[in-house]
Order: structure tokens, then sequence, then C-alpha cells
């Protein structure tokens, strides 16, 4: 969450230098570059902010600009240009501090003419994690700053397992510390995981519900309606469970059932709300195949399957879809299933948290031979944000029967004309702000990795063969028979969402 001086940049005074290691990649043109054009665009960036591109790949600065001007979605000519002159690109090695270093000695020079005395250094890794300690320990050698602070910001994966996260983990600790390392994860950036706090915290009708007396089954569900899209060559290696389940989902679900935080705004929040998602990740045992289903999408006359995908190793056994069911076994929650879902090649685009109700105590006595589903608090992260409440009520006019209806906060109609900026945006705003909450720290990864790890190596040393799924289904009928083992209840024909525009 971000304080409430949204509204200007911080550090007007101080020289801030961004350095983007592997400016020249997809990440750098998709994600980094819009982001920091975006908080240019709203004033949020130092007025005398660097920006160097850093990448093997030999481009001269016009070149660059050129090819990620085409990517900054600007509304004004005349400010995109200020930020693309702000924008440099030099060429060297990932493992040569001697590179490294005659850039920095560059930079040094355009900081001095700023005249501030604070120089302050953010070092963007858009590369993979093969490379982060090639050019950490560069950076480390040659280009840190003594006037000011450095940050890190580095983007997932964080390891293929326990093993290898711990390796990454210790070799980037043994060159910075903990408070200068910004892990990415940019659901934590998102409008609506942003919001979990405060709508938990700051209602009182939520937080008296939020446990075992009260939910029945929480599910979080991740649904994309497009396969991996030539990018199967990359999923292939991680699979649904690594790529989405063990960072972005299970962010969201630390969220949603940590124990509140000693304070989760004003100073020094950052590691009080942190402390809380360990503790509740450390409450989880270990996944297991028992309680799993996997599958993988196979083509149509439309849409290829996953094996057609060139890029893909023919007979991959690979997930594109998994559900797990987690137990947290606290006081807050034992024996409520945590209900992870996630599938690529789906029915629809959709991302939601899903909290069930048990239902109301005497309700089917009071109305006899009356239909009356559960309660769900509905928290949609995308696509359009909404939060809805599906709840019982008479049927309007004479009839007395009941109805499920929806108390309803839907973003884009109720606050139509605000901003929402990109994840990344908030995010690397949080971090010129030294607000490390949003970021994921070592141990939250460690305590993830020991969750998933078991299930991981369970699934890939029996080679089980994921279920195959239609492109544009549901997925695997196995996963509803899954989910309803758990006792979550499909109330099939007695809701339907009517209002006009609605998704
Ligand atoms: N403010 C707004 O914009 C609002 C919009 N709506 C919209 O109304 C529609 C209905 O809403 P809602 O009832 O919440 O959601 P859905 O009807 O889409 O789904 C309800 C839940 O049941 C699951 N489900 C669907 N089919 C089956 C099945 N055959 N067996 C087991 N489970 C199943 C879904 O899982 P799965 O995702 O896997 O299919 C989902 O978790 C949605 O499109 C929603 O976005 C509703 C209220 C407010
Ligand atoms: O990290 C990843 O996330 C995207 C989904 O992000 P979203 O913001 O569009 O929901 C996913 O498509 C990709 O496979 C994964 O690597």
């Amino acid at each position: 969450m971000s304080d409430d001086n949204a509204t200007s940049c911080t550090y007007k005074h101080q020289s801030l230098c961004i350095f983007v290691i592997g400016a020249s990649g997809d990440l750098a043109k998709k994600k980094t570059y819009p982001s920091l054009y975006d908080l240019f665009e709203h004033d949020f960036l130092p007025p005398h902010t660097i920006i160097v591109g850093y990448a093997r790949s030999k481009k001269s600065d016009d070149e660059f600009r050129a090819f990620i001007g085409g990517y900054l979605k600007a509304k004004d000519e005349a400010k995109k240009q200020a930020f693309l002159k702000m924008c440099v690109y030099r060429a060297g090695a990932y493992d040569s501090a001697s590179d490294v270093g005659a850039v920095s000695k560059e930079m040094a020079l355009l900081e001095a003419a700023t005249g501030f005395a604070i120089k302050n250094r953010l070092f963007y890794f858009a590369i993979p994690p093969n490379v982060f300690v090639p050019i950490g320990t560069s950076i480390k050698a040659s280009a840190l700053t003594t006037e000011g602070w450095n940050r890190l910001i580095v983007e997932k994966p964080f390891g293929h397992d326990l093993a290898s996260f711990s390796e990454l983990s210790r070799d980037m600790g043994a060159l910075f510390s903990e408070d200068e390392i910004y892990r990415i994860d940019h659901y934590l950036g998102k409008e609506m995981v942003q919001n979990l706090m405060l709508l938990r915290f700051a209602n009182n009708t939520f937080e008296p519900l939020w446990n075992r007396n009260y939910i029945s089954s929480v599910m979080i569900t991740f649904k994309e309606d497009i396969g991996t899209q030539g990018r199967g060559g990359y999923f292939d290696a991680y699979g649904i469970i690594r790529d989405v389940m063990q960072n972005h989902l299970l962010q969201v679900l630390s969220l949603v059932a940590m124990e509140p935080p000693v304070r989760a705004a004003g100073a020094n929040y950052s590691n009080f709300v942190r402390d809380e998602k360990v503790k509740v990740l450390e409450c989880i045992d270990p996944l297991s195949l028992a309680n799993t289903v996997t599958g993988q999408y196979v083509g149509n006359d439309k849409e290829v399957g996953y094996l057609d995908d060139p890029t893909v190793p023919a007979g991959s056994v690979t997930p594109t879809f998994a559900t797990v069911v987690m137990n947290i076994k606290n006081a807050r929650w034992d024996g409520v299933p945590f209900i992870m879902k996630a599938g690529k090649a789906l029915n629809e685009r959709k991302v939601e948290v899903r909290i069930q109700f048990k239902p109301a105590p005497g309700a089917t006595h009071m109305f006899p031979g009356v239909d009356i589903p559960r309660n769900e608090l509905v928290l949609r992260l995308q696509p359009q944000e909404a939060v809805y409440m599906k709840t019982n009520v008479k049927s309007p006019g004479l009839s007395t029967k009941a109805l499920a209806s929806e108390l309803d906060l839907t973003y884009h109609e109720r606050y139509a004309d605000t901003y929402l900026p990109d994840a990344y945006t908030r995010l690397v705003l949080d971090v010129l702000r030294g607000k490390q909450a949003t970021f994921v720290r070592d141990d939250e990864l460690k305590a993830a990795w020991k969750i998933f790890t078991p299930l991981l190596n369970e699934i890939e040393e029996k080679k089980i063969a994921p279920l195959p799924y239609a492109f544009g289904s549901r997925g695997p009928k196995e996963s509803d028979e899954l989910i309803k083992k758990f006792g979550y209840e499909f109330h099939s024909g007695t809701y339907t969402y009517t209002r006009k525009g609605s998704a």
C-alpha cells in the first residue's frame, strides 16, 4: 500500500540514476520503460533523472529510443520526447566489472552535473535469473553509489525449487542486503490486491466473519483464454504451478489469510506486513498429488493444442492447468480448504478470489422448499476490478421466492474517472519511496517453495501425465470433482448477472 503523498514525486532534491539491465529485451520494452514513462508523465520521477539502458547488443542512443518509443503510451508527444531524451543506452557484458564500471563513471559525471549532494541509484534487473549473480557482482564491484541509496529490482523466477532458490538467495545475499533487494511480483501491484488489507481490516462487516466459523472455502482462480502462443519453450521448463501459483496466487492467498499486521501504513510498516505473510505460509502443509489435479490443453479445429506448439518438446507432460487444495493449520483457518486453480487456454480471462460462506443456520427450516445458495464474496482482480457479495433477497414483487442477487462495487462504474495505474508503475514508485511491503522477502519465498517443491518433485519424478482438456473449456472435469469433494458448492442456474455492460 502506498502512502497518501501519492501526488508528489519523491527525492526532488536528490539525483536519481536508473540502470535498466537487459534493456534490449522483452520485459524492458513491454513493462520497465512504459512504467518509468508513466511515472514521468505523472511527475513522479525527480526532474534530473537519468535512465541508462544496459545490455549486450550494440545500439546507438537514437536506435534505442526508437526501439522503446513505440511501446510508450503517451498522451502528450512533447512529454514523450522529453522522457526519451533522459534515456541513453550502453552495451557491455554482464560479467564485466570494467564494462559496467565505465558506464558508472559516465553516469557519475551526469549525476555531478545535477549539483545535488545525494545521488541515488536504482538497478532494474530485466534479465533471466542466470545473469543475476554475474551482473550483481559487476555492479557491486564498480557501480554502487556511496552518496545515496542503492536499490535493486529483481524479477521472477526466483529459483526453480527450494534448492535452487536457496542457492540464488545465498549468492544474492552475499552481494546485497535484504533492504536493498526488491523482488517484484507484479500481482502485488494490482489494484484489488492492494485493496485487500483495507477491505479486510478497515471494515467491521468483514473481519469478524473472516474465519473457519463462517467461511466454508476460499477459491483463488486464474484463467487465461490464450495458450502459450509460441512461448511454449519458456513455459515448458516451468509449467503453470511455477508460472503463476507459487508466486502470484500464493501472494494473494497470503494477504487473504494472514493475521492483521501491527501496522499496514506509516513508518516502517513493510516488515510488519511481511512477517504476517510468512507466518501464515509457515502454517500450510507441503502439497502432494492427493489434493491436486493437473491438465494440459488439446487443440480443436480453431486453436492449436499445447503439444502442437513447435517450441514445446514432443510428448511434454508439463501441466498448463492445475487445481490444488491447501489447509492452513492455524486457529483461524484449520479445516477451510484454500483452493487454487490456474490454467491457460480456458473459456475466459479472469482472476478472482471467491470466498464461499457456510449456509445460513436454520434458513432451510424457515424457508421450506426454497433453494438458498451460499453467500459468496467475490474480489475480481481482472478484467474490470469488482467486489461483489452474492446475497439472498426476496424476489421483488408478489413472489416470496429467494433470489440470489449482489451487493456490487464495480470499479469502472463507481470510480469511472479514476486513474488506475499499471501494477509495474505502482511498484516502481514504491521502490523509489523505499516501501518494501509490496515486494517479496527472502523468507516468504523460502516458505512458498517449501509448500510447492514436494508436489513439483512428485509430478516430475513420477512423470505424471496431465489430464487433457479442450482449448476454450473450463479445464478437466476432475478439477470440479476435487473442489466438490472439499465442500465447494456450485449453484447452477440460481443466479444470473444481468446488468448492462457487465464483464
Ligand atoms: N460487478 C460485476 O461486474 C459483477 C459481475 N458478475 C458477473 O456475473 C457472472 C456470474 O457471477 P458469479 O456467480 O460470481 O460467477 P460464475 O457464475 O462465473 O461462477 C461461479 C463459480 O462457480 C464455478 N463454476 C462455474 N461452472 C461450474 C460448474 N459446472 N461446476 C462447478 N463450478 C462451476 C466458477 O468457476 P470457474 O471460474 O472455474 O468457471 C466460479 O467459481 C460472472 O460473469 C461475473 O463476472 C456478477 C456480479 C457482479
Ligand atoms: O507472470 C506471469 O503472469 C502472466 C499473467 O499476468 P497478468 O497480469 O496478465 O494476469 C502470465 O500470462 C504469464 O504466463 C506469467 O509468466
